[in-house]
């Protein structure tokens, strides 16, 4: 390439960003508008509307014809609405931190960069901050895919009245970050219990005998290890880049599909988007076809469950309630009519959102 094709190709880019920056403030300008109408309205609680971001992303990928992937576009359109929400408040957003946690990278993936970010010790804590009002809106893990539920996230979301208002899913990488030169100076390996469990299979192979350290976070495994040149961290590259802790073996889970669900909390389920999922918990006294019985309402109305996951009932031994997952919102019609029906049946039944389909 010449010199002088270089600069026609740069002077055109330049002209393209200046067309970019002229309309992306453009559209922080009508988002403006909005905002001031809803708080003329008194509804300055509506300022974040997480169905319509959906139907925004949703729009903008089927448009989308490249060469920029759908993720790309995803990921730039929620960054432009993040910070046009942000220029009337920024969300403030509690997580389960420390800094440099999955969850912290799920609530950006959420929500965008411009928000305010409360990392907070634990996931009663997050539930705790988000129910007395010191956050809007919390993010915590709820499954992943190789090691299951997170059951005190199910066990708080029974006892709560605050709405799951989204959900992100994350594809989870660990990676052994270290101090150490070689794996035989390794004698002590820190990670969260589920980063430990995740990396179950490697960790038996090139670390048979280094002693595993579960800890409350693989941020704060990755703190420990960065103070201890024998010591590594099972963390997720945010982490260890928080902690100035090199990469020794990138990507070392044992599942190459490896992907963690995490639960955005709020106050209020947003409305229905065509593309949503209900979530509920239900239980009825334990006899011979009692779930069946609760669940034949779905049938007869053609909907698709996609999660049924049973704990132990606060209530009493050996009695259970279930954590079910629907597609559908609980104002679609259909959907409608089968809550009606099985709260019937049940002896517990209690909606605990309903929610767009996460966009990625
Ligand atoms: O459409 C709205 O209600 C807006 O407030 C605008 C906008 C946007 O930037 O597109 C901003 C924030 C909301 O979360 C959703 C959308």
């Amino acid at each position: 390439m010449t010199d002088e094709t270089l600069q026609a190709i740069r002077a055109r880019i330049d002209e393209i960003d200046d067309a970019l920056l002229r309309l992306v403030n453009e559209r922080a300008g009508a988002a403006a508008e909005v905002a001031a109408a809803k708080e003329a309205e008194g509804r300055q609680a509506d300022f974040y509307r997480p169905a319509r971001e959906a139907e925004v992303l949703r729009r903008l990928r089927d448009a989308n014809e490249g060469p920029l992937s759908d993720e790309d576009i995803t990921r730039l359109f929620r960054e432009v609405m993040s910070a046009c929400l942000a220029l009337q408040r920024p969300l403030r957003v509690a997580f389960l931190g420390p800094e440099g946690t999955f969850t912290q990278e799920a609530a950006l993936k959420h929500f965008g960069h411009a928000i305010h970010s409360q990392p907070l010790q634990g996931i009663d804590a997050v539930f705790r901050e988000v129910e007395s009002g010191g956050a809007e809106y919390g993010v915590v893990p709820v499954e992943n895919s190789t090691e299951g539920m997170v059951t005190h996230t199910l066990d708080r979301l029974l006892s709560s009245s605050l709405q799951i208002v989204g959900e992100v899913e994350l594809p989870i990488v660990q990676n052994l970050a270290t101090n150490a030169t070689a794996l035989p100076e390794i004698t002590r390996i820190y990670s969260h219990q589920q980063g430990l469990a995740q990396c179950r299979l490697w960790l038996e192979t090139h670390a048979p005998a280094a002693e595993r350290i579960a800890v409350s976070s693989t941020a704060e495994a990755a703190r420990l290890a960065s103070e201890d040149s024998q010591a590594a961290a099972i963390a997720s590259d945010a982490a260890a880049e928080r902690y100035g802790l090199p990469i020794h073996q990138a990507s070392i889970q044992d599942g190459a599909a490896n992907s963690t669900r995490f639960l955005v909390l709020g106050h209020e389920s947003p409305e229905p988007t065509g593309e949503d999922k209900t979530s509920l918990v239900i239980a009825r006294e334990n006899r011979p076809g009692g779930l069946a019985g609760l669940l034949a309402p779905l049938a007869r109305y053609g909907l698709n469950m996609t999660r049924l996951e049973s704990r132990p009932s606060p209530e009493g031994m050996w009695e259970y309630v279930f954590f079910i997952d629907l597609m559908g919102h609980a104002e679609d019609p259909d959907l409608k009519r089968a809550l009606g029906e099985m709260q019937q049946l049940a002896s517990l039944l209690k909606t605990l959102g309903s929610y767009p389909r996460s966009v990625d």
